[in-house]
């Protein structure tokens, strides 16, 4: 029988595997970033490690969207990965890096050492990210770890929101492949940002446009169980291919 969880509960195992011991929560999210790397190459061997591939060739390009919890912890751990591989990364922060949680914070640190975390805010103008498609080939990566099993409030309509419903704007035409954003492929980490993890609706408040939508990912790597939000209302047509990866609970 799959285990289905809600926010509570996942965050019950997550603490009590921490309390016993077992665990640090910086290694439960070196676990977690680790595990969406692998579930990329995994569902995609494509874009294997690039490490093995013709130096003289492209990098690779991947933009991490992180935000201000340890789902954006989860997105630093991604970023570093993917760059120690060989890809070219761009991170953007939704939020204040002296505001993270300590383990996000700490993967923030070590990301930073690797490259610039530039404001998400200027995800959409930079030109460097969704903006123009000739940058993003189909081998491309757009991570979302905005928001995960912590999203609590409705979304208001602050500009991230609307950057995050611009960024949707920049989709393909009617009738691309899902989750296509500007060409690349859409992985939501641990769940599309802006779903309940508990009810897979999506959190709007009321001065958010109707129409803002969260990303609808190629695929979602959520961990040790799937969450209630995943399997009901908006949550699938959201999630794409959703894969569970253990993280050691
Ligand atoms: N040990 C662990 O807990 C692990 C967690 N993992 C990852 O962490 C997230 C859950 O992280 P958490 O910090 O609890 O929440 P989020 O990052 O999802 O986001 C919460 C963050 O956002 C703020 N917030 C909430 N609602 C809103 C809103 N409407 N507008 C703006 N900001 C909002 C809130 O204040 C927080 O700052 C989980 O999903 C995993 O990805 C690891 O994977 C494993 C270890
Ligand atoms: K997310």
């Amino acid at each position: 029988m799959v285990e289905i969880l809600s926010a509570a509960g996942m965050r019950a195992r997550e603490a009590a595997a921490i309390a016993g011991g077992a665990v640090t929560g910086l290694a439960l999210m070196e676990r977690a970033g680790a595990e969406v790397v692998a579930a990329i190459f995994e569902v995609w061997p494509e874009l294997g490690p690039d490490l093995a591939r013709d130096p003289a060739a492209e990098p690779r390009r991947a933009a991490v969207l992180c935000g201000p919890g340890n789902n954006g912890g989860d997105g630093f751990v991604v970023a570093r990965l993917l760059h120690d591989l060989g890809w070219r990364v761009e991170v953007f922060l939704l939020g204040d890096p002296a505001r993270l949680p300590p383990d996000a914070r700490r993967n923030h640190d070590l990301w930073a050492a690797r490259g610039p975390v530039r404001p998400y805010l200027d995800a959409g103008a930079a030109g460097a990210f969704a903006l123009d498609p000739a940058l993003w080939r189909e081998d491309s990566l757009l991570v979302d770890a905005l928001f995960g099993i912590g999203l609590t409030r409705p979304l208001r309509a602050g500009l991230a929101a609307a950057r995050l419903s611009r960024d949707t704007e920049f989709r393909l035409p009617q009738g691309a492949p899902r989750g296509q954003v500007a060409g690349c492929r859409v992985v939501a980490v641990d769940i599309p940002s802006g779903l309940c993890a508990d009810t897979g609706r999506v959190l709007r408040a009321p001065d958010l446009p109707t129409d803002w939508a969260p990303f609808t990912a190629d695929l979602t790597v959520t961990f040790h169980a799937p969450k209630i939000g995943h399997l009901t209302a908006e949550g699938p047509a959201h999630c794409g291919r959703l894969v569970v990866r253990p993280i050691g609970l």
